[in-house]
């Protein structure tokens, strides 16, 4: 996804663009009225609708589908079928096309909720053939290898299109809808579908459920790939089982792969080579699947965006380099950061209850308690594996309990899902920062709003007014978030190219932006520098002064006895000590068993304590405990 601002555009650019559009569209009629050059040309129109779906599906949501040959099957097909035998009109015949399709498109993502992409990807390979072999084995409904013949052009306003008028009705569907997808990437369920892709933790994280994500991509690239299958059937005239191999569905994933998986203009640009050029090199037929298997090779080696993203990289060598006015060190506290004001949070409280989870013969935890108040921050240590970050994934449902209880605002969260546990106000980062390395720093914290965002599917994708002014709201809101967690300037990088230090920042702003009310925060200070340190220090003091409820899990002592005003010490899943910081860090024992006796006596544990009582805090602060 490119960058989130949307760029405005004045009129007389617009119409000039569309000026420049129709040009190129009306170039085969101008080329050949009624011959070959427009019956390609609407085929590559009809291969694009397919493929823009595919491109959402595999490009955005991560599935790799190698059937999507069939459901434009089942939308040529049932078009076919039912214009020649039973004399329904296209229109209609192609909506049960459509309709047809997106249940199977229902039943194909069913399997996709349990099965890695890959186990996947064979799964809907075995799907197309079988598929393939129906086709021919159904003679009763499809006629076998005799197919359907005799399929009639549309009517429009009484009108029955002539070739060169179905070529411009697919030539528009084709542009509505990349604009269609285009809009929905750039919302709500694009940056959802991003998140399934990349991290379906933090969509859990920010209240979206993957399931329901994967069912929308695929039930959307089923619809797409009905409306080409009806184009299919009409452009063709005749449909027979040759049409729908293994092969053509292999082909459309290799189109958006080719043009660049994830991309916008990929389908466009990968349906362009992969169909026009062998076309127009009608020489080279025999030689065809290995060309493209030789193409695919070095894309994979040279370019692993697809054609689109080869092309937007040169682009980005080649373009004068713009000279940035010098970048602030990632490590400088911005003063603005202090300023920005935010609405009270009403904290909420956390209680545990003996929980227990185990991993076969690993128990994890072993009968937790512990106890939050609203508004207050609870640290929890404890030496590598001795059950925290398993603690926060019981606590926010990513895994399930084997026994015990968890209130969140008093109430038992059991049977919930971390989504839906989201949206009860619970918030978290993760030990590593899970952002969305392709997608901005602004659109990462967008996505934590994801369940907030009332704007409908349709609003969305047709970006109606309402759904464009939440828009416009939610994005001034993160820049907000943004600057109150001290990295605005970077609203507009990737993520993936933003430092450390600031992704950990970026995290807890899009907790933030989930609404949430108790923030888990697992090991935020690993890997910071002092000065990082100090300025997420400032930031948690900012949250807690809001009133939300903070939990974190932490090895760098002297931030927790800065901050926390209870601590609990786990040891092998079980709480050693728990209560103020500077009476646990003061017990000699529970230390001696957190960092060993060594590490005891090199770093004289009470000092973090004393830190606390003193309000010092501005001393270098040791490093993390070796191994704790
Ligand atoms: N998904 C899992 N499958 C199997 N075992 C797991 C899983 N998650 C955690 N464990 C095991 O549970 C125990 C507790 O792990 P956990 O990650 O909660 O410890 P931790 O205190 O957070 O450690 P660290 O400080 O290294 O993050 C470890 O023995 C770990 O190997």
């Amino acid at each position: 996804m490119a960058a989130s601002v949307a760029k405005s555009r004045s009129l007389p650019g617009l119409l000039a663009q569309a000026a420049l559009v129709v040009l190129v569209l009306a170039l085969p009629l101008a080329l050949d009225p009624n011959g070959y050059a427009l019956f390609v040309a609407t085929q590559l129109g009809v291969f694009v609708i397919a493929a823009i779906g595919l491109n959402l599906l595999a490009g955005y949501a991560g599935q790799v589908s190698l059937g999507h040959g069939a459901f434009i099957a089942i939308g040529a097909y049932a078009t076919a079928l039912l214009t020649v035998d039973h004399g329904w009109s296209f229109w209609l015949a192609a909506l049960a096309g459509v309709v047809l399709s997106a249940l199977m498109g229902v039943l194909m993502a069913l399997p996709s909720f349990r099965l890695s992409t890959w186990y996947f990807a064979f799964i809907t390979l075995a799907f197309a053939q079988v598929f393939e072999k129906m086709i021919v084995e159904w003679r009763g409904l499809t006629k076998g290898f005799a197919g359907v013949v005799g399929v009639q052009p549309p009517s429009v306003f009484g009108h029955v299109l002539d070739p060169a008028g179905v070529y411009w009705l697919v030539a528009v569907i084709a542009i509505i809808g990349f604009w269609l997808v285009n809009n929905l990437i750039r919302s709500r369920f694009g940056r959802g579908f991003v998140a399934v892709r990349d991290a379906p933790a933090a969509a859990q994280a920010a209240g979206a459920s993957p399931a329901r994500l994967k069912m929308l991509a695929f039930v959307i690239a089923a619809c797409f790939a009905g409306v080409a299958g009806a184009f299919f059937a009409v452009q063709k005239t005749v449909v027979t089982p040759d049409d729908f191999t293994a092969e053509f569905s292999i082909f459309f994933l290799l189109t958006v792969v080719l043009g660049g998986l994830g991309t916008r203009w990929g389908p466009v640009v990968g349906a362009l080579v992969f169909f026009l050029v062998p076309e127009l090199l009608t020489g080279l037929e025999s030689w065809r699947m290995m060309v493209y298997g030789a193409a695919l090779l070095a894309l994979m080696l040279f370019a692993p965006h697809g054609l689109v993203g080869a092309a937007r990289s040169l682009f980005d060598r080649l373009r004068p380099k713009q000279t940035e006015p010098a970048a602030q060190p990632a490590e400088t506290v911005p003063p603005e950061a202090a300023h920005v004001e935010r609405p009270a949070i009403s904290g909420l409280a956390l209680e545990v209850k003996d929980l227990r989870k185990s991993f076969g013969g690993v128990v994890a935890l072993g009968g937790v308690d512990l106890s939050v108040r609203p508004g207050t921050c609870a640290a929890i240590v404890g030496p590598n594996g001795s059950g925290k970050t398993t603690l926060l994934n019981v606590v926010g449902a990513y895994y399930r309990r084997d026994a015990g209880q968890v209130l969140l605002g008093g109430r038992e969260t059991k049977g919930l899902s971390p989504q839906q546990i989201a949206g009860e106000g619970l918030g978290r980062t993760f030990q590593t920062p899970r952002l969305l390395g392709e997608l901005t720093v602004l659109d990462n914290v967008l996505l934590g709003a994801y369940r907030r965002e009332r704007a409908s599917l349709a609003g969305t994708m047709l970006r109606l007014p309402a759904a464009a002014s939440e828009t416009a709201r939610l994005r001034a809101e993160a820049m907000e978030l943004l600057a109150f967690v001290g990295v605005a300037d970077r609203a507009d990088d990737l993520a993936s190219e933003t430092p450390h230090g600031h992704q950990r920042l970026v995290e807890i702003a899009r907790a933030l932006m989930g609404g949430a009310r108790l923030i888990m925060l697992d090991e935020p200070a690993a890997g910071l520098s002092m000065t990082e340190l100090d300025r997420l220090e400032q930031l948690i003091r900012r949250i807690l002064a809001l009133g939300a409820t903070v939990v974190i899990v932490e090895h760098h002592l002297d931030l927790v006895a800065s901050i926390a005003s209870h601590v609990t010490v786990l040891d092998r899943g079980v709480v050693l000590a728990s209560g103020a910081p500077q009476a646990v860090f003061a017990d000699a024992t529970v230390m001696a068993a957190y960092m060993g006796e060594r590490a005891l006596n090199e770093q004289a544990p009470g000092q973090a304590a004393d830190d606390a009582a003193t309000g010092d805090v501005s001393r270098p602060r040791p490093a993390p405990v070796e191994g704790a």
